[in-house]
């Protein structure tokens, strides 16, 4: 008996995962050998503090201090413990200085002598989890320009509207089309096309060197810039640095008829989120001040604000 109880020791302390073992008060009653190696490299407890600890307690102080997933950690484990649910699971990030770390937690009962224990398991999933995000950035990105595509772009924009919602600041959406890129192609080769899509992309990187601003490629030769907490006169004034940078990158386009180079067009929308408006609302809006520039003979922005009372107007100078 002695023998075999060395020997799970043993098996134990040879798997990865960190494993703890509570009573029904959540007091740790075991702990193997790479639970208290990553308590002692992390500093927390060293190898024969451990038992004696309560867990619960751990997870409560945690959660009093804000941790989110410390409070998710204790209302799990007390679940299992009260029989409410079978078993537990809870994915958590626990980054340190140096690295990004993300693990499983797993709570499962078991009795021994009559006594109801539960054994806690942390499981290191930051390989599978680096590996889902970088598929998850993947399917964000436009394959050819490398910046969002239109899927992130949706996100992107609903996620920004909600900001400026709650903070109560101005939305502003340009919605920018290349002119004559048709003409482009047919002069001067797709792959010339692609690659004056390619500097419009780095083009409008580069404008959104701030948190609250995300460029995207939406359509084939149509880009959108989100622009959180700028109203349209600040908005403008990127659409100005937008015309004048793609007026220096002067990329040829001998077909159009009213440049030998490549311009575009921009519908400039700003909008006071409200619960009667939408951002679809915001989306149309740019998108019919588009068709107007195009209409007016391209190479040129329309813009339009709006008030408080959500009514749309046209500012065709601020
Ligand atoms: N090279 C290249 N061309 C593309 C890509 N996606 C779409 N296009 C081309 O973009 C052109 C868009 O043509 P139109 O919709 O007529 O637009 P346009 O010529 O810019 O005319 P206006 O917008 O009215 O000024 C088409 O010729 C498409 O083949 C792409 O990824 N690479």
């Amino acid at each position: 008996m002695e023998k075999s109880a060395e020997f799970l020791r043993l098996v134990l302390n040879s798997i990865e995962e960190h494993i703890a073992v509570i009573d029904v008060s959540g007091v740790i009653c075991f702990v193997n050998q790479s639970w208290s190696s990553y308590g002692d490299q992390n500093q927390c407890l060293s190898n024969d503090k451990w038992t004696a600890i309560n867990y619960l307690s751990i997870c409560d102080q945690a959660s009093l201090t804000g941790d989110e997933f410390g409070r998710q950690a204790g209302t799990g484990i007390r679940q299992v413990i009260s029989g409410q649910t079978a078993s537990y699971s809870l994915e958590y990030p626990c980054h340190s200085d140096e690295e990004h770390r993300w693990f499983i937690m797993h709570v499962s009962p078991f009795e021994f002598d009559n006594a109801k224990y539960y054994v806690i398991t942390h499981q290191d999933v930051t390989e599978r989890k680096l590996a889902e995000l970088a598929v998850e950035k993947l399917a964000r990105l436009d394959g050819l320009t490398d910046i969002y595509n239109r899927r992130a772009f949706d996100e992107f924009l609903q996620q920004e509207w909600e900001l400026s919602s709650t903070l109560q600041q101005p939305i502003s959406l340009a919605v920018i089309d290349l002119d004559y890129f048709k003409q482009l192609n047919d002069c001067y080769g797709h792959l010339a096309g692609d690659d004056c899509l390619k500097q419009i992309a780095q083009l409008l990187k580069g404008l959104s060197d701030s948190p609250r601003r995300w460029c995207a490629r939406y359509g084939g030769e149509e880009f959108a810039l989100i622009m959180g907490n700028l109203d349209a006169v600040k908005a403008r004034q990127v659409c100005e640095e937008f015309f004048e940078q793609i007026l220096h990158l002067n990329i040829p386009n001998i077909g159009s008829p009213i440049a030998s180079f490549m311009t575009a067009s921009i519908g400039l929308a700003e909008a006071w989120p409200t619960n009667k408006t939408s951002a679809t609302d915001l989306l149309n809006k740019a998108d019919n001040l588009l068709y107007m520039a195009k209409e007016q003979g391209r190479n040129r922005i329309e813009v339009s604000r709006q008030s408080p009372n959500s009514e749309w107007s046209q500012l065709s100078v601020i």
